[in-house]
């Protein structure tokens, strides 16, 4: 197989690292980056610095794999493929769109004959290089001739053919959306342990709770992990950004009228740990001083 690559971020990187351990694949890439492609030659790879130089004509059928940020960008690069590629041509997102967005794309990619799958990827850095997890969408026939891509990048039972085009990606926002809630949970209940009356040795609570535990997870593997290194945080800002699956997933429940609490209150601890002005705490106390008399803290 012809697979093209673009973006070699950390994740793209990774991926395209991980493919060329296989049998089977010409790998041709490009990066926006000068420096990124650059780096890329380094490592052996057949790198290009314009889609033209990439997209030479070719009489082989080309299978796309973007691994770009979502949105936008995400966008542009393929709306640029599309101008490039020859009916029949495969175009895979594997960056973290949002579903709706990929059901735009499967019908953009459509009115020119070339095939799109949606593919949500997860795993983080190490599962791009070394075996990631895959959930994807699009037309079944055109999985059935690439999945051989999927076995090779995917761990042991690590790729599922979700359905309709938007369904993979879908498929992702919900895993993230969990994700949220189990981040949460481990880190309040960190919290609760840091505060309590007891000296708990945090990297072995976390290792214990890894070894037979219900809770045992590759989050709390890295949990024991960040306590190994440190268990000075003074210097973390304790503000929490996010990419924007997590608000993606409450959307959607709100459209759907499914409630999913947790979820929702992980964003909203994700939103307010951004709002260093704390507007809304000033308000409460300014409120309870206007009704109890109560004393409000002076900012120092
Ligand atoms: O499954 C994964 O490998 C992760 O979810 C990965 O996709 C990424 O780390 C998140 O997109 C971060 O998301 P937030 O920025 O929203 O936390």
């Amino acid at each position: 197989m012809d697979v093209y690559f673009i973006g070699l971020g950390k994740m793209g990187m990774g991926i395209a690292e991980n493919l060329r351990t296989h049998e089977g694949y010409a790998i041709y890439t490009y990066d926006k980056e000068k420096a990124i492609t650059q780096q890329a030659r380094k490592k052996g790879f057949t790198s290009y610095t314009s889609l033209t130089e990439l997209f030479r004509p070719s009489t082989q059928r080309r299978i796309v794999w973007v691994m770009v940020p979502a949105g936008d960008i995400t966008e542009k690069v393929l709306a640029d493929c599309r101008q490039h590629l020859n009916p029949g041509d495969i175009l895979i997102d594997a960056g973290n769109s949002k579903f709706t967005d990929s059901i735009k794309q499967h019908e953009l990619s459509l009115e020119k004959n070339i095939h799109f799958l949606d593919v949500g990827t997860s795993g983080g850095m190490s599962g791009a290089r070394h075996g990631a997890c895959m959930m994807i969408g699009g037309d079944r026939s055109i999985f059935n001739e690439v999945e051989q891509l999927f076995l090779d990048l995917c761990v042991p039972d690590g790729y599922l053919f979700a359905g309709e085009p938007g369904s993979g990606h879908y498929l992702k926002m919900v895993h993230n959306g969990i994700e949220y809630g189990m981040m949460q949970s481990i880190g309040e209940g960190f919290n609760l342990l840091h505060h309590s009356d007891f000296d708990f040795n945090m990297p072995e609570v976390a290792r214990v709770f890894n070894h037979g535990s219900v809770i045992r997870s590759w989050l709390m593997e890295l949990t024991e992990n960040l306590f190994r290194e440190t268990l000075d945080f003074s210097e973390v800002a304790g503000i929490v950004p996010s990419s924007g699956e997590g608000q993606w997933t409450v959307e959607e429940a709100l459209r759907k009228k499914v409630a999913i609490p947790v979820i929702a209150q992980s964003l909203m601890t994700r939103y307010a740990s951004e709002d260093e002005e704390k507007y809304n705490e000033k308000v409460i106390s300014l409120l309870r001083n206007q009704f109890g008399g109560h004393s409000w803290v002076k900012d120092e």
